[in-house]
Order: C-alpha cells, then sequence, then structure tokens
C-alpha cells in the first residue's frame, strides 16, 4: 500500500469549522499570539511524556533531552514549531485537530455577536490553542509520531483551515509534533527570527522546557575576506534557548515581574486577559508545597457546567502529573486557576488515588484558605477590582456558605450586596457595612428574596422597614435562598426574611403595639370573611402593621421554603412540599376598608380575589388563574366607570 492510498480527507467538526472562521477574523489585531498557545502546547506535550516516561522509560528512545524548536524561514515564509514531547497517533490528531471537545461550545458560538472587539475576548477565554495558527497561515501541516510507536506509525495532517483537512501516514524519526505553517502574504514578518524571538521572550520565558532557536547567523568579518573563504566557513549553526526555561513557581516571589506572573498565567488558564489577582506561596512544615493561584478577570463561558474543567495544574517534585486537578479547591473557588507543586503526593499519584488522600484533604483546606484570603485582600486593598470580582464571581462564592462550612463566616465578610440603602441594583454592600449602619436596638439583619432586582425593591413586605429607616438587603440571584438558609447568621446576628413568618420589630413601643391589637380586633369579622371567600388557597388570613402602602401581602411560615427557592425547585422538575401563603391585609389601606364595608357578597369575593392575586403578583409570583383575574378586574373597571 502506498501512502496516497492511505490519504484521508476529512471535514472540521461543525463547531470547529465555525470558531475557525471567526477566530482568524475576529483576532486579526493579536496575530502574535499563535506563537504562545503552540509553544503552550509543546510544553504541554513534554510535560505529558515527562510523567508517561516516570513508567516507562523506553517511551524516551533515547533522547530525555526535552526542547521545542522554532524554526524560520523567510524564503519558504513559514515558521516551525517542533517539539519532543508525547507526540499523537492517527486517532488522536482526528479527535483534536478536527473537533472541540469542549461541552457547550453551541451556546458558546451562539453568544458570539460580529462585533470583532467583543467577539475578540470571548474566543479568549474560550482558549482557541492550536486553531490559532490559521490566523497567520493559509496552510499548517502538522507531523507528529507518538511516543513509543515506531518511525513508520508517524502522520501528516494538513489543512488550509476552512472545512476539511486530510491526514496520510507519513514516517517520521523523531517523536514528537513539528507544527509548520505557511505564512499569509501579510503575516511574512512571522518568518523573521528577530521577530520571533521577541514574541517567544515575551510569552514563553517562564515555560520550563527550553525554547530554542537557531543561533542568528553571524556575518563573515570584514578582515576575513582578504584569506580565502574557507578561513570564514560558517560553524554549524547551533540551536540556544530563548526563553529563561525555568518553573516561574518554583522562584522566589521578588524576582518575578508582574508582567511574568501574568505571562504564566496566560499559559496554565488559555485567557487572554491579566489576572485580576494572584497569590504564591511556599510552604515548609508538615505539608510542603508550592501554590500559585490566580483569580482570572472574567467569568468563563461554561461556569454554570457543572462537569467543566476545573481545578489547578498538578506538579509533584516539580514533575508536571495532570491538569484540572480539582480535588484541590472547592466547587465554589471553581473559578481558580493556577499551580500546585507538591512534595508530598507521590509520582504515582492518579485521580482515583486523589479522590481518597488525606494530604489531598489537608491540601484543598490549605489552598481554600489562600484563596479566600487573597479575596478578602483584594476587597480590602482594591474595591475597584473586587467589584469586578464580585461582579463575575460572586453568585458561585455565595454556593459556599453551604459547601464549606469550616470557612462559612470567612467567605461571609466577602458577600456584596445590593440593599435598600443605596436602592442600586449593583451588589457592593457587606454584611459589615450594614452592621454599622443598624439601628440601636437591631439585632437582626434583614432580607429580602425576589424573582429580580426591582421585585424586590418594589416589595411591598419592605414599606414599614423603610418607614422606619431600617436597611433590608435586596437579593435576587438564584442562588439567594440557598445561601440564606445556610448562612443563617453573621457576627452574631441573626439573617431575617421580611417575608417569612410574623414581623417581629422588636422596637415596637407600648404604644404601637396596642394599636396594632386594636386592629386586628376591629378587623377579626373581615378576616373571618376573607378566609371563607379564599379558603383553601391561603393558610392563613391576618392583620399586619408591616405594610404602609399596599393593601396586602403575601408572606411564607417560619418553617415553610421560600417562594423563590420553591419556584426554582419546581422548575426544575422537583417535587415540593405542599404550602400555602398567609395573606397580610393592612387595615389602614383604603382599599381593605373599603372591602370591609362591602355588603354585597359576589362583589366582595370579586375584590378579595383581586386582592389577593395582586399581592402573588407583586412578590412576582404567577397567577393559577390569570384570565380569572383579569374577568374580575375588567368587570370592576365597568362597575366603576359607570359610577
Ligand atoms: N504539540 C502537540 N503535541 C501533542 N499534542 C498536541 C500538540 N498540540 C496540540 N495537541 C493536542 O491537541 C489538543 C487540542 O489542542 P488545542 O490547542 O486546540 O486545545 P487545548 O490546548 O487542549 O486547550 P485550549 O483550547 O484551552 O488551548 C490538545 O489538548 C492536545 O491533546
Amino acid at each position: 500500500m502506498t501512502a496516497e492510498v492511505n490519504k484521508e480527507t476529512l471535514g472540521f467538526q461543525t463547531e470547529a469549522r465555525q470558531l475557525l472562521h471567526l477566530m482568524i477574523h475576529s483576532l486579526y489585531s493579536n496575530k502574535e499570539i499563535f506563537l504562545r498557545e503552540l509553544i503552550s502546547n509543546a510544553s504541554d506535550a513534554v510535560d505529558k511524556l515527562r510523567f508517561a516516561a516516570l513508567s516507562d522509560d523506553s517511551l524516551l528512545e533515547g533522547d530525555g533531552e526535552y526542547a521545542v524548536r522554532v524554526d524560520v524561514d523567510q524564503d519558504a515564509g513559514t515558521v516551525t514549531i517542533s517539539d519532543n514531547g508525547i507526540g499523537m497517533n492517527r486517532e488522536e490528531v482526528i479527535d483534536h485537530l478536527g473537533t472541540i471537545a469542549k461541552s457547550g461550545t453551541a451556546a458558546f458560538l451562539e453568544q458570539l455577536s460580529g462585533d470583532q472587539q467583543k467577539d475578540s475576548q470571548l474566543i479568549g477565554q474560550f482558549g482557541v490553542g492550536f486553531y490559532s495558527s490559521f490566523i497567520v497561515a493559509d496552510r499548517v501541516e502538522v507531523h507528529t509520531r507518538k511516543a513509543g510507536t515506531a518511525a513508520n506509525e508517524g502522520v501528516l495532517w494538513e489543512s488550509h483551515g476552512e472545512s476539511e483537512f486530510t491526514i496520510e501516514p507519513k514516517e517520521k524519526a523523531d517523536r514528537g509534533t513539528s507544527i509548520t505553517l505557511f505564512l499569509r502574504d501579510d503575516c511574512k514578518d512571522f518568518a523573521d527570527d528577530w521577530r520571533v524571538r521577541s514574541v517567544i521572550k515575551k510569552y514563553s520565558d517562564h515555560i520550563s522546557v527550553p525554547v530554542l532557536m537557531k543561533e542568528a547567523p553571524v556575518p563573515a568579518a570584514d578582515e576575513a575576506e582578504g584569506e580565502g573563504k574557507e578561513a570564514s566557513e560558517p560553524a554549524q549553526a547551533q540551536y540556544k534557548p530563548v526563553n529563561e526555561a525555568t518553573a516561574l513557581w518554583t522562584r522566589s516571589r521578588s524576582e518575578i515581574s508582574d508582567e511574568e506572573y501574568a505571562a504564566f498565567y496566560k499559559h496554565v488558564s488559555h485567557d487572554f486577559e491579566d489576572p485580576l489577582s494572584w497569590s504564591h506561596n511556599r510552604v515548609e512544615g508538615k505539608l510542603e508545597y508550592t501554590s500559585l493561584l490566580y483569580i482570572p478577570a472574567r467569568a468563563p463561558f461554561d461556569m454554570w457546567n457543572r462537569d467543566a474543567n476545573r481545578g489547578v495544574k498538578l506538579y509533584v517534585q516539580r514533575t508536571f502529573i495532570m491538569d484540572d486537578a480539582e480535588q484541590f479547591l472547592p466547587m465554589y473557588l471553581r473559578f481558580v486557576k493556577g499551580v500546585l507543586d507538591s512534595n508530598d503526593l507521590s509520582l504515582n499519584v492518579s485521580r482515583e488515588i486523589l479522590q481518597q488522600d488525606k494530604t489531598v484533604d489537608a491540601l484543598r483546606s490549605a489552598l481554600s484558605k489562600r484563596v479566600l484570603d487573597m479575596l478578602s485582600k483584594l476587597s480590602k486593598n482594591d474595591a475597584e477590582k473586587y467589584a469586578v470580582f464580585w461582579k463575575e464571581f460572586g453568585q458561585v462564592l455565595k454556593e459556599g456558605p453551604a459547601e464549606d462550612t469550616a470557612n462559612k463566616d470567612k467567605i461571609a465578610e466577602l458577600l456584596r450586596f445590593s440593599s435598600t440603602h443605596t436602592d442600586k441594583e449593583v451588589q457592593d454592600q457587606s454584611l459589615r457595612d450594614y452592621i454599622e449602619r443598624m439601628q440601636e436596638g437591631q439585632d437582626k439583619i434583614f432580607y429580602v428574596v425576589a424573582e429580580n432586582f426591582n421585585t424586590a425593591r418594589r416589595s411591598p413586605q419592605l414599606e414599614v422597614f423603610r418607614k422606619r429607616g431600617i436597611e433590608v438587603l435586596l437579593l435576587s440571584d438564584r442562588v439567594d435562598d440557598w445561601l440564606m438558609n445556610h448562612l443563617q447568621e453573621f457576627d452574631g446576628k441573626q439573617l431575617q426574611d421580611v417575608a417569612r413568618g410574623r414581623l417581629d420589630l422588636d422596637d415596637e413601643s407600648e404604644e404601637e403595639k396596642q394599636a396594632r391589637e386594636a386592629a386586628e380586633k376591629e378587623s377579626e369579622a373581615l378576616v373571618e370573611r376573607l378566609k371563607a371567600v379564599l379558603g383553601d388557597d391561603v393558610e392563613e388570613v391576618r392583620v399586619t402593621t408591616r405594610l404602609t402602602d399596599s393593601p396586602a401581602c403575601l408572606v411564607v411560615g417560619e418553617m415553610d421554603m421560600g417562594a423563590q427557592m420553591r419556584r426554582i425547585m419546581e422548575a426544575a422538575g422537583q417535587a415540593v412540599p405542599e404550602s400555602k401563603p398567609i395573606l397580610e391585609i393592612n387595615p389602614t389601606h383604603p382599599l381593605i376598608n373599603r372591602l370591609d364595608t362591602e355588603s354585597d357578597e359576589a362583589r366582595f369575593a370579586d375584590l378579595s380575589r383581586i386582592i389577593f392575586d395582586q399581592a402573588n403578583l407583586a412578590e412576582g409570583g404567577q397567577l393559577d388563574d390569570p384570565a380569572g383575574y383579569v374577568e374580575r378586574l375588567n368587570s370592576l373597571l365597568l362597575q366603576l366607570s359607570k359610577g
């Protein structure tokens, strides 16, 4: 069989094709990143082989001098990036270079707007990797052979970056991967030695494997001219490292610049943007490890996909072990990126072993503390950056108190909320801020939970609080009810849902108490009539002092599930325990007075239903019978217009 017979043409997966197309157009102003991406992949391939060779050193085929080489050929207009890493077999080439395996890719692509600026940021956080070659090249060849396979098992992949690629067997003497880019006419400057060197310096200094380039040819010296050509014959060109080639985290903090930290972040995270913050620590003692953890400036597109890759890059004694080691950070810190280099774990550690290892628990709790401390510092020292953090990741951090009870208090300090103090949607008030503003004698932190900010802000339950100048936190994120159920208190102050249970403002004066009791007595008959009309739809009807402007509101029993949580669970198809709302009426409201004097029982029933339905609407609920509501309201409107 000849190689020609085995040449196959295959199509890119649809998502890969779309991404390719978009990338070429939206990243055009940031062309040089292709080098960073390809060198990053080459370094990962070396790391993978180094790890595999721990248990099988025959894979090295006698060559343990890991390196990445970059060659430029100005005449041909090419740049070639070669590594002696793990390489790929035919199947892997097809899988890795023809498809995009990340779940959620289709959804991600839908978000792209066609606006170059915005899209390039989105694509940046998606991680463009190998495909970035096509930003500068109109043809790419990948020649690769998997370590441990025979020379004739080499594979040649080729594509013009449109809809197809070809793949064929091609002998390769050395293991590893060599990628040649045939540069577009307007990108030929990437075949220039100095240009490429400077880009490598900029992006790849921290990579632990040496990136080599041929020494720039030394021009023959003038005085040699007369002595005959033989004497000035240039020596064989030598490959020399261009980058620093020491793993960044092993260097001491004082020697590392912010730029280097940022470049390293881009290598581990595949993100284009600089990180918001980082924390680099070397620990000796009971546990021995180095960690370098980063907070990104932007949430990844798949943050809400619970199966998305997360976790740190794990090294054991400076040897790469695995990517995405998720055991070292809890779920609510899944946005953290970085490296953990441990001296306590064994080099043969596997994902399975990690799940049972006691050291892992100790490391997880140590890293969690590091991240929380880093966030705490950020919140104190840089309000602007903390606001960015909160906007991007606040909702994830809110999962913390439920997941990590040991750090509940620390997490609580980091939470930010909207509140009636500012009445703004932006979540920028801490529980500490709230406590400082608490009124004399107030011993609870009040909050309201609703479907969205406006519903929360306009919630009838807030009326009395506003009147008395008592601050209430306005919660409307999906996770909020869940958060509050687990938080329960902060700094000794109980957190109280204003729509739950009886209103219990401890500062009710004797006078107010008497007024309330009198109102309750006076409304007894009305309450009974309402109960008769609303029947099984309510748990109870009672008089309240929490309302000033609204005629009525719904509250839930002290032990019942909150209305928001109930809606979320119902939407998720979960069974929710049966519970009915309590209707509270405002005896001072003219509509309630009008109701009390209504003698026509049919009209009384209509009006009662309308008030009940409106209370439901005001808290963002859905009516069981919206058409019935409209009908009743219209019939009342008609009567009004007649009168
Ligand atoms: N030089 C290489 N040697 C061996 N395998 C490689 C090499 N370059 C790419 N690959 C394989 O192709 C896969 C896809 O690479 P690509 O750069 O597109 O994405 P990635 O590096 O996995 O992630 P990201 O999208 O975040 O950059 C890699 O995961 C790896 O398995």
